[in-house]
């Protein structure tokens, strides 16, 4: 049987046999991960956890969710390594566990080399919709088993919940605590977090073209944009002077001096655990440093304005954007080729992202520029400048254009300050804070 990190063992056996697979080869945990992630922010976890008179301690947190942007290793081989890898790539694992399927199923998921992502395509309908009937098994199988996870993850929770946490601190509780609190149906990531299918899209098929085309007509003059690709080629578009000088450096100054958050190393992801949530890892994908700017950075007077700009700029509100997400890259720092687009979005409930709103907060003295290897495009760092591309398709808003892959070239000599706003579909904060964007 192949550990599931999404799905009960129920609702595996029951894909499985929905799908016609006699017996799953066992699958561990890869070492190393194909798929390299940015861990998402804890900003407003679930809620603290409970502090009850007495507690036995042995708590595991579970940190809430993670929005990764995909990135592709070119040397992937495009071969299945198991025999099992069709069953299980109908079954929906490409999208449930991406660490794990595409470093051993790379044939099937079509996560092969870039020359092969037309494949991918190809079978992407057919994997969504095995993928939707894979968690709407795991669903069923859940409240007809009880929830195969359904469990406590702290050594105290019967206490907790005897005391009354369930209701006093129902966010931690409700997930944490499913077992004591009898919420199992809460717990378990694919009843919680199941999507909408007739949600309105934030970005519907033909609006980034509508967008870009405004701002090529004099929309946004003040922020002095240059369209710097165009249909046929997806869009792009830098600003020039998006935010002042001074504004910049306040956000730099908010980012580096507020005690306790401070960058740490950019993280990738081993995959999604039992709770469908990233596991975080350290990347060699990309060296930067990262935070991410949440609870009171958010509203600090520069970020706040920040945010509201990007939400102007693109039409999109600010509960679908990801928290703002604070680079640094110092000297020979980097992020090498990938999208950000992830693939685990398309069937979650914040949907994918649809937009990067990528702003540089620093000069820097040589390198660092963004390029995008397929648009023949190099944007060079500036104090001020932003730029804004798609990641989806604009005839298939919820679909990846991965011709907007790009890459943050060595940082030469400075330091590189950036921010990253990641823009979804639909709601990503609400989301979030109930642990349902991966
Ligand atoms: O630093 C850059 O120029 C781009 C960073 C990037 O692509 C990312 O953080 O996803
Ligand atoms: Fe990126």
């Amino acid at each position: 049987m192949k550990p599931s990190s999404f799905a009960p063992g129920a609702a595996i056996a029951l894909v499985a046999a929905l799908v016609g697979i006699v017996s799953l080869n066992q699958r561990r945990l890869p070492l190393h991960t194909l798929v390299e992630l940015t861990g998402q922010p804890r900003p407003t976890p679930l809620a603290p956890r409970p502090s009850p008179a007495s507690t036995a301690g042995g708590e595991i947190s579970t940190p809430l969710a993670s929005a990764p942007p995909m990135e592709r290793e070119p040397e992937v081989p495009c071969v299945d390594l198991s025999p099992d890898c069709t069953a299980w790539q109908r079954g929906g694992e490409c999208g449930f566990d991406p660490a794990y399927m595409h470093a051993h199923c790379a044939k099937s998921c079509g996560s092969c080399a870039r020359a092969d992502f037309d494949g991918a395509r190809a079978s992407a309908a057919a994997t969504a919709a095995a993928a939707t009937a894979a968690a709407a098994a795991a669903a069923a199988a859940s409240v007809a088993g009880g929830g195969a996870r359904c469990r406590d993850k702290a050594a105290s929770c019967p206490l907790w919940a005897a005391s009354g946490e369930c209701d006093v601190n129902p966010g931690y509780m409700k997930l944490s605590c499913a077992k004591s609190c009898g919420s199992c149906d809460w717990a378990d990531f694919s009843r919680r977090c199941r999507a909408d299918p007739n949600a309105t899209l934030a970005v519907p098929a033909g609006a980034i073209g509508e967008l870009f085309r405004a701002i090529d007509a004099g929309a946004l003059s003040r922020y002095k944009p240059r369209v710097v690709s165009r249909p046929p080629q997806p869009w792009a578009v830098v600003f020039d002077e998006f935010i002042s000088a001074e504004h910049a450096d306040e956000i730099v100054s908010v980012a580096s001096s507020e005690e306790g958050r401070l960058f740490t190393p950019s993280q990738g992801t081993g995959g999604l655990d039992d709770d469908g949530q990233l596991i975080p890892t350290l990347s060699s994908y990309r060296t930067s440093s990262t935070r991410w700017c949440d609870g009171g950075c958010l509203n600090e007077s520069a970020v706040r304005e920040l945010r509201e700009r990007v939400a102007d700029a693109t039409g999109v509100p600010d509960a679908n954007h990801e928290y703002p997400q604070l680079l640094r890259y110092t000297q020979s720092q980097y992020y090498k080729e990938h999208s950000d687009y992830i693939p685990a979005h398309r069937d979650m409930p914040c949907g994918p992202r649809v937009y990067t709103f990528f702003v540089y907060m620093s000069d820097v003295e040589e390198g660092g520029n963004t390029s995008f290897p397929q648009l023949g495009l190099s944007v060079e760092p500036k104090k001020g400048r932003a730029v804004l591309w798609p990641s989806v398709l604009d005839a298939a808003p919820r679909d990846i254009d991965e011709r907007t892959m790009h890459i943050a070239n060595p940082v030469l000599s400075g330091i590189k300050y950036s921010v990253n706003f990641w823009i979804h579909q639909h709601d990503f904060k609400a989301n979030h804070a109930i642990g349902c964007t991966g």
